[in-house]
């Protein structure tokens, strides 16, 4: 049976669910120790990244189907990002295109965006991606290092999920039409490489563009260590929100050691399961300079949707 829950989509984990939920119930580990008498009365939460103030350490991971949530997709996070004053990655898969996303955030304030790549197997295209995400303002590259393959995702199999028809994946130069015609796991995981390697991937990237690079999905320090000896700019600590291999451990967890193995040699950003501002204050007390939320955006833009449908049926 096919179906399209997008929920199964959006809110799955991998397999058994254990990282999805480790990830937000680990920060509960963790207490804050305040010290006293200190003078608060000017404090600041901005942080300065890619050269340019952002409000809060909170910014936007990037995310594929948004279109699937809200027929804005993209277009509308961009937008709510500047809003924000933060920054935003923006997925390969993404519905609407680099150029346009930028376009639709810069119209509303200033904000700094970053290109996902996954290593692909048409070196063409991947380079073709690149080359129009630096043309059209990208800060960074964002190789998200852990999905050579596609996570087994039980929640979107058991209801046959397949992406809709009608969305258009112009980073990748799909149609939906091309996509559904493949399985889900082909339609997708087909573009990654999964014979990637530092070796192979990291100086070809240097080579043609002149964006920071980082390695999204690395959990330990001796992925910090290779990210250093590869000369990338930073690296987020992440789990890809427990959609990838899962059992592996929140990334709360693995932060400190992570960053005392870069010691201050690369920035270090995190993911997943982040919900709070304590959450936020817990990653930077645990080394982290940043840190990046996926789903609640997501869900977010599906409440939009939903709100729009039921006011169209009180108005008819
Ligand atoms: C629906 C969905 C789609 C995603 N698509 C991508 C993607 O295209 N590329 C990528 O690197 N990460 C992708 N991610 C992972 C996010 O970038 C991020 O690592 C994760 O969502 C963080 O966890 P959180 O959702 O608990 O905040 C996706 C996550 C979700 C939930
Ligand atoms: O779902 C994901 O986590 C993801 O990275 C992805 C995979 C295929 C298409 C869009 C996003």
């Amino acid at each position: 049976m096919r179906g399209n829950r997008a929920p199964d989509f959006f809110n799955s984990g991998a397999t058994n669910q254990v990282t999805i939920h480790e990830n937000s119930s680990s920060y509960q580990k963790y207490r804050i120790l305040p010290r006293v008498l200190k003078d608060v009365s000017n404090v600041s939460t901005a942080i300065r990244l890619f050269d340019r103030d952002i409000t809060f350490p909170l910014c936007v991971s990037p995310a594929g189907l948004q279109g699937m949530a809200h027929a804005d997709g993209e277009l509308a996070t961009s937008r709510a990002c500047a809003k924000a004053g933060v920054n935003m990655g923006v997925s390969s898969y993404a519905n609407h295109s680099v150029e346009q996303i930028i376009a639709a955030g810069t119209e509303v304030g200033p904000i700094h965006h970053v290109m996902q790549l996954y290593s692909m197997t048409d070196r063409e295209k991947e380079a073709r991606i690149v080359h129009r995400a630096e043309k059209a303002g990208c800060k960074a590259i964002f190789l998200t290092a852990d999905s050579p393959v596609l996570g087994v995702r039980f929640n979107e199999w058991r209801n046959g999920f397949m992406p809709p028809a009608g969305l258009d994946y112009p980073m990748i130069e799909k149609t939906s039409e091309q996509i559904q015609q493949q399985s889900h796991d082909d339609g997708f995981s087909s573009f990654n490489s999964a014979s990637h390697s530092w070796a192979e991937e990291i100086p070809w990237l240097r080579s043609i563009t002149k964006m920071e690079i980082w390695i999204k999905g690395v959990l330990t320090p001796e992925d910090v260590e290779m990210a250093i000896q590869y000369g990338c700019d930073g690296v987020v600590i992440s789990n890809h929100g427990g959609r990838q291999l899962d059992e592996t451990p929140a990334t709360i967890d693995v932060l400190p050691a992570c960053a005392k193995a870069a010691q201050g040699r690369i920035r270090i950003h995190i993911d997943g399961g982040i919900r709070s501002g304590s959450d936020i204050f817990k990653a930077l007390a645990l080394g982290a300079e940043c840190c990046w939320v996926g789903r609640p955006m997501l869900w977010g833009l599906a409440v939009r949707l939903t709100l729009s449908v039921l006011w169209e049926s009180i108005k008819s």
